[in-house]
């Protein structure tokens, strides 16, 4: 399976660059939690990575293939998916219908919803009905039914009671574990790096730290300082 690698990647935001010369590897099977001080410029590396705002300088691959340029769309053809900040289910929708909209089989769906029993249960309950925990789930879920080899995870945490997420983190784990490569941004700090292999700090739009999420944990000096920039 293909990785995906970001090299010199440039955002430029209003007045300057928010993200400047960051390189990045995203490997299959592999989670690398992105931390970093508010305004950072976690959300922006993300944005530019699945299309949401152009890039300045740097580039963009899919193994060989340059999706610099690709929109949106096309990125997700190649396996690319993104879960912005805050919520977003289609709340009139039932459960399943919500999967429904990814899933490329009804296998698929059931798969998904084995993740989830918490769900499986509701399967037929308007979103809109559900709590703030239940519906992240469905976020997660309907990504996760579309079977993307790539995934950026923007903050899944917000709003949410650190035992909801605690919760949530496993079934990230299992996903990796099929096979896909994953992206996470998490106010979180250790949570997010106790289940990442890898680690990319940010401070100021720059990488501070590229490395085994490890040896942040093993040094909290460390971590320490790669906020401080
Ligand atoms: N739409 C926008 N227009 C102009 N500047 C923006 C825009 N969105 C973000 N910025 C600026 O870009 C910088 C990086 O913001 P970004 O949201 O990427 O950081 P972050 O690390 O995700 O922050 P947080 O952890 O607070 O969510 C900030 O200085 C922010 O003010």
């Amino acid at each position: 399976m293909n990785a995906l690698r970001v090299t010199g990647l440039t955002v430029t935001r209003g007045a300057g660059p928010v993200i400047s010369d960051v390189d990045l590897n995203l490997e299959p099977g592999r989670i690398t939690a992105l931390v970093g001080p508010n305004g950072a410029g976690k959300t922006s590396l993300l944005e530019a990575v699945s299309g949401v705002v152009p890039v300045a300088a740097g580039s963009v691959h899919i193994g060989s293939t340059d999706i610099t340029k690709h929109s949106r769309v096309a990125r997700s053809r190649l396996g690319l998916a993104h879960i912005e900040q805050g919520r977003a289910v289609f709340a009139g929708l039932t459960v399943l219908e919500n999967l429904r909209l990814t899933a490329r089989t009804r296998d698929r769906v059931d798969e998904v919803l084995e993740l989830f029993p918490e769900l499986d249960k509701r399967r037929d309950s308007p979103t809109a009905l559900l709590s703030g925990g239940e519906q992240q789930m469905v976020v997660l879920a309907r990504a996760f039914a579309a079977r993307p080899s790539f995934l950026l995870i923007d903050e899944m945490s917000l709003g949410l009671a650190p035992v909801v997420f605690t919760r949530l983190l496993p079934v990230v784990t299992r996903f990796a574990e099929d096979g896909a490569a994953i992206l996470l941004v998490e106010q979180f700090t250790q949570l997010a790096l106790g289940v990442a292999q890898d680690a990319l700090v940010v401070s100021s739009g720059r990488v501070t730290f590229s490395g085994e999420s490890r040896a942040l944990l093993d040094s909290p000096e460390k971590l320490h300082s790669a906020y401080l920039g």
